[in-house]
């Protein structure tokens, strides 16, 4: 049986490619490597360049392969793009998936597994732990395009043979410990990304976007997961919907936030030296606080987070952005 990973050229899925190798699993990707790096697989995987809409591949992918489980990653992911181009979000992200999911049903692929996102919230109407239960209310497009895709799963699942599981990631950083990977995206607007490459001197500063928000230090609050904690979460619940799970919605996230300004800090400690820090404006869009509750997770999929060590998410995020500056320079 083989694994369809869809955007497993990306940042996410190409550290769920080597996880689902080192479990022994048969892979292949769809990638049209928009923002993702063939170079961040290893040779052998089969690799399929092209879009996840595209009919004539599905056939020619479905017929090479016996797929008895889709990850589906691949999707437009920059949150202020999705403001300004809406259309193109609901396209990539919801049109495609539903062209996709299409596909699974008419190749009669058991089981599925969504990337959401916590954006799915908007803000939470209190700062505690959001359950999966809590108000959805997406503040932006791209969370919007995420919650339609969820609605088309919970929808598909009643109406055919299908079983999923759709993943709500919070705030994903760090990267693989044995350094095959990590995020590579030009141009990213993550934090923990941004810092590191601040760190190393790829950027002259990092601004920090908003310090009078109702938080201890003014900044605002996130729950950030190890990428590899993430990517187990993922074959945890590739072994419950084989082992006959019914479709689930779960939080991925550890249960607890850190500042903007904490961040910064512990990649100062982490990297031994200063860089530099310009308190900004607000960023439109950012909600305040947002931490997972993942003890459906927990409980669900059995998953057991390994690595719920904001320094060590930090220092694999650095090593994995000086490998980036060697390989530039060679
Ligand atoms: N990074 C985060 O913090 C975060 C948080 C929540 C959810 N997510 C979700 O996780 C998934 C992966 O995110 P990422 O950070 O790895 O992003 P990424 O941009 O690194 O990866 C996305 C991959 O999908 C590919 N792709 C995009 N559209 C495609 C299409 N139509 N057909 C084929 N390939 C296509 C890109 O080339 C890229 O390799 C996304 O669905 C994203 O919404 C990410
Ligand atoms: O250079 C920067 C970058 C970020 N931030 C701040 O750091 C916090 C985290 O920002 P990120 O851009 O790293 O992450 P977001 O919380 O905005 O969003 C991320 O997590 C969301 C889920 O919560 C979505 O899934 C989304 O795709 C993903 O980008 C925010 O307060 C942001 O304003 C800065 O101060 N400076």
């Amino acid at each position: 049986m083989t694994v369809l990973v869809t955007g497993g050229a990306g940042y996410i899925g190409s550290h769920m490619v080597w996880a689902l190798l080192d479990a022994g699993e048969d892979v292949a990707v769809i990638d049209r490597l928009s923002t993702g790096f063939r170079w961040a697989l290893p040779p052998e995987v089969k690799f399929y360049q092209g879009d996840i809409a595209d009919e004539a591949l599905h056939e020619k992918v479905f017929a090479e392969n016996d797929i008895d489980a889709i990850i589906h990653f691949a999707g437009s992911i920059i949150v202020p793009e999705s403001v300004s181009d809406p259309l193109a979000y609901y396209e990539n992200n919801t049109v495609k998936s539903r062209a996709l999911i299409a596909a699974a049903i008419r190749h009669k692929v058991p089981h599925f597994v969504f990337s959401s996102t916590a954006a799915v919230y908007g803000t939470p109407e209190t700062p505690e732990p959001v359950l999966e239960t809590a108000r959805l209310d997406p503040e932006s497009p791209y969370g919007s395009s995420k919650l339609m895709t969820e609605i088309m799963l919970r929808d598909a699942a009643r109406a055919y043979d299908f079983v999923y599981t759709a993943l709500r990631y919070f705030n994903v950083a760090g990267a693989d410990p044995k350094g095959r990977t990590g995020q590579s995206t030009v141009g990213a607007t993550h934090l923990i990304k941004v810092a590191g490459e601040a760190a190393l001197g790829k950027r002259s500063h990092i601004d920090v976007f908003g310090t009078d928000y109702p938080t201890a230090d003014g900044t605002c609050v996130r729950d950030y997961i190890h990428v590899s904690d993430l990517a187990n979460a993922h074959l945890k619940a590739l072994e419950r919907m084989r082992a006959g799970g019914e479709s689930i919605i779960a939080n991925c996230g550890y249960g607890r936030g850190f500042s903007v300004l904490e961040v910064l800090e512990t990649v100062k400690k982490v990297h031994g030296k200063e860089f530099e820090i310009h308190l900004a404006g607000r960023r439109p869009g950012d909600a305040v606080t947002i931490v997972a509750n993942p003890s459906l997770a927990k409980r669900e999929l059995q998953w057991v987070p390994q690595y719920d060590d904001l320094e060590f998410i930090v220092k694999t995020a650095l090593d994995w952005e000086a490998h980036l500056a060697r390989r530039n320079q060679r």
